[in-house]
């Protein structure tokens, strides 16, 4: 079995006569935090969202643990172990901090509707281990004494963690994450950080888009870079750093790095 657990195959999307993505191809392995980066409009989102099920692939294979998994939705893949945020919170903001994060054990539940509905001795059963299941993950990302807040009411840095919070709770292998650090201040980027590795010990991996140059920078194993849809470099921060074609995509035919 290969040692990859994402694989993204000459992977490509079009709209209408926009080639947002072009024949993409790179891998992540288990235990990897990488990194997406490219200039505005390059074809993150796009790739993200073919990824992640949100749309189907023009071309291309997308493989996870082994499986090819083109076309299927969000909630199958998370059943599979595949979560992702996006760029702007999709948070619930009249409900508190840990109903959010019980949102997100969703895919592990066994309960249907119906049985809920009836309050069956399993499904109350079930309810409470999701529950504790949400406030271990709270703990884990230092909001614990906010769980009964509103989420509404909190401070976006302190959203961002209950997002987080929400992706982990369903025990997922791979957490996809758009634009993590907008809207944070050094600190909180930083305090999210510190979450991902105490995360990725617990055996997460992370795929995440960013803009923030010093975050990629510092925390990514490897980075994928696009331009106009197509990736133009793979490596580790020191190569992407380094790499002429990078330099040019962000700076034009100046020598300067990309940070
Ligand atoms: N639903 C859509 N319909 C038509 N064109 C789209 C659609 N979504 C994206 N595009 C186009 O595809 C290209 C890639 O867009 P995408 O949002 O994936 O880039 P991005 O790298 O995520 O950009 P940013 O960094 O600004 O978020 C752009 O030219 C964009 O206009």
């Amino acid at each position: 079995m290969s040692a990859m657990l994402l694989e993204v195959e000459q992977l490509s999307k079009s709209f209408g006569g926009v080639q947002a993505v072009q024949r993409v191809s790179f891998g992540v392995k288990k235990g990897d935090i990488v990194a997406v980066i490219g200039p505005n409009g390059a074809g993150k989102t796009t790739l993200f969202n073919v990824i992640s099920g949100i749309t189907p692939p023009t071309d291309g294979v997308v493989r996870f643990r082994g499986m090819t998994v083109n076309g299927k939705r969000p909630d199958e893949l998370a059943m599979l172990g595949m979560t992702r945020t996006f760029q702007n919170l999709q948070l619930f903001a009249d409900m508190t901090v840990l109903e959010n994060v019980m949102v997100g054990y969703h895919p592990r539940l066994k309960s249907g509707i119906i049985s809920a509905g009836f309050r069956l001795p399993h499904t109350v059963k079930e309810e409470k281990r999701a529950r504790e299941e949400a406030f271990a993950c709270l703990e884990q990302v230092g909001l614990a004494d906010l769980a009964m807040e509103q989420v509404g009411t909190l401070p976006y840095g302190i959203q961002r963690l209950v997002e987080i919070a929400r992706a982990a709770v369903s025990r997922p292998s791979l957490i996809l994450l758009d634009e993590p650090m907008a809207g944070l201040n050094p600190q909180e980027s930083k305090q999210l950080v510190d979450v991902w590795l105490a995360m990725r010990e617990q055996g997460i991996t992370f795929l995440f888009v960013e803009h923030d140059m010093e975050t990629v920078m510092s925390v990514a194993d490897r980075i994928v870079v696009l331009d106009y849809g197509q990736k133009i470099a793979e490596g580790t921060p020191e190569e992407i750093a380094r790499h002429p074609d990078v330099i040019k995509a962000y700076l034009g035919e100046e020598e300067a790095a990309p940070c």
